[in-house]
């Protein structure tokens, strides 16, 4: 016999108040341009030097001017991706459909994973997104693989080995950016020590104008390599005060710089308020990788970019305190780090 069809909380005909935003922060009916500004990257030719210089270039320009840039041709497989992309689909699936059990304690994020289901959490003034999100720590990843979600049945595997490879991506990308800033080798890999998964699921809704699956943040991290999963389009940046769609390109990956790079380039680059909009046709997955700095580091502007004439910006910060603080204030809605001559 057909088992009867579980509802989802997405499933409705019209957008329940509890997931309205006020006016200020919802996106409007305005068409918002997708746009090709944000700089692709390619990683490939990174070697030589004329053209490893060039690329150093453009990756500082891009995270000064937009604080976003795509990268592709960066080295991590397609089958990883589209594996890493599957597993999540098929755990967002399992999950809406109410696997038994889920609520937002279901995970322990010191255990290895927290889900949250859209229901279960306020984003803003009783306010829900319209998102499930899942959260896994991968540091050290022996460990905390062991903890995570044991179904689908290669989800711990293949999330490993994507992980696995978003570490070396970002050693490369963070190598480039010493050296774009004239830091010395090996510096930001040094503060780099923790790593984070966050998958996000923003299933289909009936008025996106209203809605929001990520509210305007900037990422607490020193980068974060985000995967858009499909072609829906859901990332948006705020550039010169307008908001601009980053499209989903073929094997690329987006690239943005947190709050902890923009402290330690005393400014120099930009961490970038951004949100995530829904749409009203299919389901779209983003999968986040943050790189951060371990709780017990301390985050200043480099020695090496302070002097007379460029006094240091920002106060020096444990990065557990300032952790504390943007969980406190809601990770999803972590402001800008804000300048001492501000
Ligand atoms: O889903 C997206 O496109 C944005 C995700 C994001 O900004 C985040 O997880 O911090
Ligand atoms: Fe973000």
């Amino acid at each position: 016999m057909e088992q009867p069809r579980v509802l989802r909380w997405f499933d409705v005909q019209s957008v329940p108040g509890d997931y309205r935003f006020p006016l200020e922060d919802r996106p409007g009916r305005l068409p918002i341009p997708l746009c090709d500004a944000v700089p692709v990257i390619d990683l490939h030719k990174s070697t030589t030097s004329p053209e490893k210089w060039s690329m150093v270039r453009q990756i500082v320009e891009a995270s000064q001017e937009y604080g976003f840039f795509q990268v592709i041709n960066h080295g991590v497989s397609e089958d990883v991706v589209r594996e890493t992309s599957t597993v999540f689909k098929e755990f967002f699936n399992m999950y809406a459909e109410g696997k038994k059990g889920t609520s937002a304690s279901d995970g322990d994020l010191s255990r290895g994973w927290i889900y949250m289901n859209s229901s279960s959490v306020f984003a803003k003034d009783g306010i829900h997104l319209w998102r499930d999100n899942v959260k896994l720590a991968c540091h050290p990843l022996e460990e905390c693989m062991q903890g995570w979600p044991p179904k689908p049945t290669r989800y711990r595997e293949v999330v490993a080995t994507y992980v696995e490879e978003m570490r070396r991506l970002s050693g490369r990308i963070l190598e480039l950016i010493c050296e774009g800033l004239g830091l010395e080798a090996g510096y930001l890999e040094r503060l780099s020590q923790v790593q984070l998964v966050v998958g996000n699921y923003y299933p289909p809704c009936p008025d996106p104008s209203l809605t929001l699956g990520l509210l305007k943040h900037c990422d607490p991290s020193l980068i974060t390599i985000l995967l858009q999963e499909g072609n829906a389009c859901g990332l948006q940046v705020l550039h010169n005060g307008k908001w601009i769609g980053v499209a989903p390109l073929p094997n690329a990956l987006v690239v943005n710089i947190g709050n902890q790079l923009e402290i330690i380039s005393n400014g120099k680059l930009k961490s970038a308020e951004h949100r995530a909009v829904t749409n009203s046709y299919e389901a779209r997955i983003s999968i986040a990788t943050f790189i951060n700095p371990s709780h017990n580091s301390i985050v200043e502007p480099a020695k090496v970019l302070v002097d007379e004439l460029n006094p240091p910006r920002y106060a020096p910060t444990l990065y557990k305190d300032f952790a504390h603080t943007s969980k406190v204030a809601s990770t999803e809605a972590t402001k800008p780090p804000a300048p001492l001559d501000s």
